[in-house]
């Protein structure tokens, strides 16, 4: 047990040297569409599941409260977690239609979906993502292993960060540096730290 212990704390580590080499310049896309849409007055929804639906909250609840520092609160919206709403529509239509009936209802035109999945083939996130795109929304996927399908669902005005990985526990570890990244340099960029802060 000891020594799987150590191997995953090792196999962690080097995933996150091999995603500082390729993912820095798509995490930098993601942020400034990001930040450019809240500059706008748009919004960021966000969905995925299991760990990935806890990933989205967590990045909402750091855009709606805080990352590191107070600043006023920014709009982002989990999809993940109406209990009600989502038990209804996999109830009566489909668990396929949980987020996208969501992004229907309350997208509006240059929105951000953050859109996760480590295999990038869960049909509910792509379903969402293909809503948004009716919708006039862009994307930032955050995704894993070859993409999946989620990778043939993006255009040039989208970003996939792909986590060089083939292990979903792993590339979950890399997505909350990658969501952490972005509410840092949204942060930054929206509330530069002045002189005596
Ligand atoms: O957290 C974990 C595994 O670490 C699981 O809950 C995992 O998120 C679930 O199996 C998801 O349904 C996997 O979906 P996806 O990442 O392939 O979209
Ligand atoms: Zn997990």
């Amino acid at each position: 047990m000891l020594e799987n212990i150590k191997k995953n704390f090792t196999e962690s580590i080097q995933t996150k040297i091999a995603a500082a080499e390729a993912l820095p310049e798509s995490i930098e896309k993601g942020a400034k569409m990001m930040i450019e849409a809240l500059i706008r007055g748009n919004k960021i929804l966000s969905c995925g599941n299991g760990g990935s639906a806890g990933d989205a909250q967590h990045f909402s609840s750091e855009l709606l409260n805080r990352y590191e520092r107070n600043r006023p609160s920014l709009p982002a919206m989990a999809l993940t977690t109406d209990s009600s709403t989502i038990t209804s529509i996999a109830n009566d239509f489909s668990y396929d239609e949980v987020f996208s009936k969501q992004v229907k209802a309350l997208g509006q035109a240059g929105d951000i979906l953050l859109a996760i999945s480590t295999s990038g083939n869960s049909a509910n996130v792509i379903n969402a993502m293909q809503a948004a795109l009716t919708r006039d929304m862009t994307i930032v996927a955050l995704t894993g292993k070859d993409g999946g399908e989620m990778a043939g669902f993006l255009g040039e005005n989208d970003v996939e960060i792909r986590v060089p990985s083939s292990r979903t526990a792993r590339i979950q570890e890399v997505h909350l540096l990658v969501i952490h990244n972005l509410c840092e340099s949204i942060d930054n960029a929206l509330f530069p730290i002045s002189h005596g802060d």
